[in-house]
Formats: structure tokens, C-alpha cells, sequence
């Protein structure tokens, strides 16, 4: 079999040395898990997306068609018969599902990406516990949750991690990599081994609030919010200062839109509850009163912007 570009022959061989995982389960085909799926499959491996219904699994499958057609594009600029293959080598790697019981009793790794929700993400966990094979690993792409908690709905608290994936994940270089008190040493590793078959590089973080990035980025994020709250400057100007003055690639009012305000609001409020006397966890009145107006950001038209709905 012949690959067009060097990027995609890189991607295959370092499938190949990643021999613990071959499937993976991505539950949730949202924003964050369409993107692990596509990396995933991109970079060799066999991937099914789990999520509630047929309709958002296509609006998944047509956003990763998308994306991909991007990085052929990018990949291959002058050569389609390359992009072609690609695209089908890609795509007959990607399969869609909706019944997570199915897929889970044959996969090696299950990478969740549902909404943040503790409870609902234990409950999913719980469901499948029983059902997926010895060996299988079972990560968490939460941006806020402990990971113990969530593992705790399991019985294989060994195999269990934290797989913290960056938004947009074909573009973000990043995945952290989280281990509980009982994460195994070999849960660790092919987690690491994982996330670098992906084409990405891995740091090692402790569970605790925010891990490494979010501990630093939620604060900043909020207290930009909080500053359009007070009317200190406008929403174009924090983000022009931020992208102008500190080299950001967006403002924090831009990239909270970008993440979902719904997300920036459960991450918030969760940690508020846990740490009510740190101010810097502090709720935002700006921030739920637009998301009770359904303005959840990008995704859904608007937020502190307007978009042209995708
Ligand atoms: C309240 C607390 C809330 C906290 C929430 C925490 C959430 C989490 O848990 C963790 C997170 O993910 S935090 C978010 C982290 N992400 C960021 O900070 C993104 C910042 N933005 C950027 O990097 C660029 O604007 C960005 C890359 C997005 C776009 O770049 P540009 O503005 O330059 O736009 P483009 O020229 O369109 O893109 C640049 C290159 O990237 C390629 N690309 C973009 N999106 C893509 C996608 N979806 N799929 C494939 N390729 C994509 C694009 O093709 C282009 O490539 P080149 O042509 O080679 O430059
Ligand atoms: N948005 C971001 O920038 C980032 C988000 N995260 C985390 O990733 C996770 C997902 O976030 P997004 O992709 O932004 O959310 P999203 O709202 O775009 O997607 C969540 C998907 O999960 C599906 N879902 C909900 N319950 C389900 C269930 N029980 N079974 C199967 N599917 C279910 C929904 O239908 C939806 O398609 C969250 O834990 C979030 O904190 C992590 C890094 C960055």
C-alpha cells in the first residue's frame, strides 16, 4: 500500500509500535470527542463514536469529514489522488454507533468526552464496567472533574486515567495525562504511548483541580469575563489586548465562546462548590445569564459574539 506524504507513513508507523491499543471507543461525538476520533483514526487507529442519537452522530461524522478535508488539503495541496486516499483510508477506520454496550464488549480503550457532568459521566462509566474486557483501559477527557470520582463508579480504578485533550484536537499539540493514586504504572504508560501514536506530546499531571492547564487558564479566562462584567473595557478590546499584548492566539472572551459557555459554566460553578473560598473560582453572572438564554457560544450561533451557524 502506498502513502502519498511522510506525515501519513509517520502517523502509520507509530500505530504500529502503540500494539495495546487498535480500538477505541470515543463516547460523545461532540466537539472534543469528533476531534479525538479523527486524530485517532488519522494516526492508524480503529475508532468508534458513541453518542445519544443517529442525527448528532452525522452532524459528528460530516464535522470530522471537514476537518480531515482540511488536513488533506494541507497535507497534499497538489495531489488529490493523495488527498482521495487519505480521506477513504481515514474514514473506513471511523465507525458510528449508538448502543455503547455493543461497542464496549470488544474495544481496548474507551476515551470518554460526554457532557461535564459528574453524574452523568458515572453513570455512563458504571454501565459499562462489566461489559468491556479485562485489559480495556477507561480515560476521561473531563476538563474539571477529579478523575478519582469519576473512576470511583468502577471497579477497575488500575485502569483508569485522565486523557485531557486540547480544543481544536487536530491543531493542539497537547495531551495531558493524568494518573490517580491507583492508576496502574501500566495504565500509565499506554495511555502516554497513546496520546504520542496520536502525533501529540504528553505531560504527566496529578489529579487535582484543572490539572496542569485548566488550574492556570480557567482564573485567567473568568476574570477577563469579569472585567466586561464591571464594563472596564469591551469584549473586542480584551480580546485585541490579549492577542496583541500577551502573543495569545485568541482573547479569553473569544476563547470561551471557542470552548462552550456552557462547559466554562460547569467547570466554574463545580469548582466554586468544592473551593467556595477561593475568589478566583468565583461564579459569573454574565456567564450563566447567557447560557440560561441558550447562548452557549460557537456551537450555537452565539455567545459573547454572533457567528454564521455552521
Ligand atoms: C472558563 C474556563 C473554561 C476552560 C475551558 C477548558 C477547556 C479545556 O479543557 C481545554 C482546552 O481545550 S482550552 C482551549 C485551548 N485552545 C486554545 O487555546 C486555542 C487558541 N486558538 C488557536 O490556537 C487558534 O486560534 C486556532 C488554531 C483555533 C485557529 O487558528 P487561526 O486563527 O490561525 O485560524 P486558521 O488559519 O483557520 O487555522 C490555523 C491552522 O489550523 C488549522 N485548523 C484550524 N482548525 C482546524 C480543525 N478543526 N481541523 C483541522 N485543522 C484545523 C488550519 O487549517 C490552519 O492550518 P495552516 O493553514 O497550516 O496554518
Ligand atoms: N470544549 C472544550 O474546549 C473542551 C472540553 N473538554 C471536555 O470534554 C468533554 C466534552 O466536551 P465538548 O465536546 O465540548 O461537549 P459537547 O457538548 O460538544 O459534546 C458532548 C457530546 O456528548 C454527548 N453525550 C452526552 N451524554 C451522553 C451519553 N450518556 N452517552 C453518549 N453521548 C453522550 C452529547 O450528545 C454531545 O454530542 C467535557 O467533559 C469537557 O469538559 C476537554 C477539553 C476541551
Amino acid at each position: 500500500m502506498a502513502f502519498a506524504t511522510g506525515m501519513i507513513r509517520r502517523a502509520f508507523s507509530m500505530s504500529t509500535t502503540n500494539q495495546a491499543v487498535k480500538h477505541v471507543t470515543v463516547i460523545g461525538g461532540g466537539l472534543m470527542g469528533a476531534g479525538i476520533a479523527q486524530v485517532a483514526a488519522q494516526t492508524g487507529h480503529n475508532v468508534t463514536v458513541v453518542d445519544v442519537s443517529e442525527d448528532v452522530l452525522k452532524k459528528s461524522k460530516d464535522s470530522i469529514k471537514k476537518s480531515l478535508e482540511r488536513v488533506a488539503k494541507k497535507q497534499n495541496p497538489e495531489d488529490e489522488k493523495a488527498r482521495a486516499n487519505f480521506m477513504t483510508e481515514t474514514m473506513s477506520r471511523l465507525s458510528m454507533n449508538t448502543n455503547v454496550e455493543d461497542v464496549a464488549k470488544s474495544t481496548d480503550l474507551v476515551i470518554e468526552a460526554i457532557v461535564e457532568n459528574l453524574d452523568i459521566k458515572k453513570k455512563l462509566f458504571s454501565s459499562i464496567d462489566s461489559i468491556a474486557p479485562e485489559h480495556t483501559i477507561f480515560a476521561s477527557n473531563t476538563s474539571s472533574i477529579p478523575i478519582k470520582e469519576i473512576a470511583s463508579a468502577t471497579k477497575r480504578l488500575d485502569r483508569f486515567g485522565g486523557l485531557h485533550f486540547f480544543n481544536p484536537v487536530p491543531v493542539m499539540k497537547l495531551v495531558e495525562v493524568i494518573r490517580t493514586p491507583e492508576t496502574s504504572d501500566t495504565t500509565f504508560s499506554t495511555l502516554a504511548e497513546f496520546g504520542k501514536a496520536m502525533g501529540k506530546t504528553t505531560v504527566e499531571a496529578k489529579d487535582t483541580p484543572g490539572f496542569i492547564v485548566n488550574r492556570l487558564l480557567v482564573p485567567y479566562m473568568m476574570e477577563a469575563v469579569r472585567m466586561l462584567e464591571r464594563g472596564d473595557a469591551s469584549a473586542k478590546d480584551i480580546d485585541t489586548a490579549m492577542k496583541l499584548g500577551a502573543g495569545y492566539p485568541m482573547g479569553p472572551i473569544q476563547l470561551s465562546d471557542y470552548v462552550g459557555l456552557d462547559t466554562c459554566q460547569f467547570i466554574v460553578k463545580g469548582w466554586h462548590e468544592k473551593h467556595p473560598d477561593n475568589p478566583l473560582f468565583n461564579p459569573c453572572p454574565l456567564l450563566d445569564k447567557l447560557v440560561s438564554e441558550g447562548k452557549l457560544g460557537m456551537k450555537s450561533g452565539e455567545g459573547f459574539y454572533k457567528y454564521n451557524k455552521l
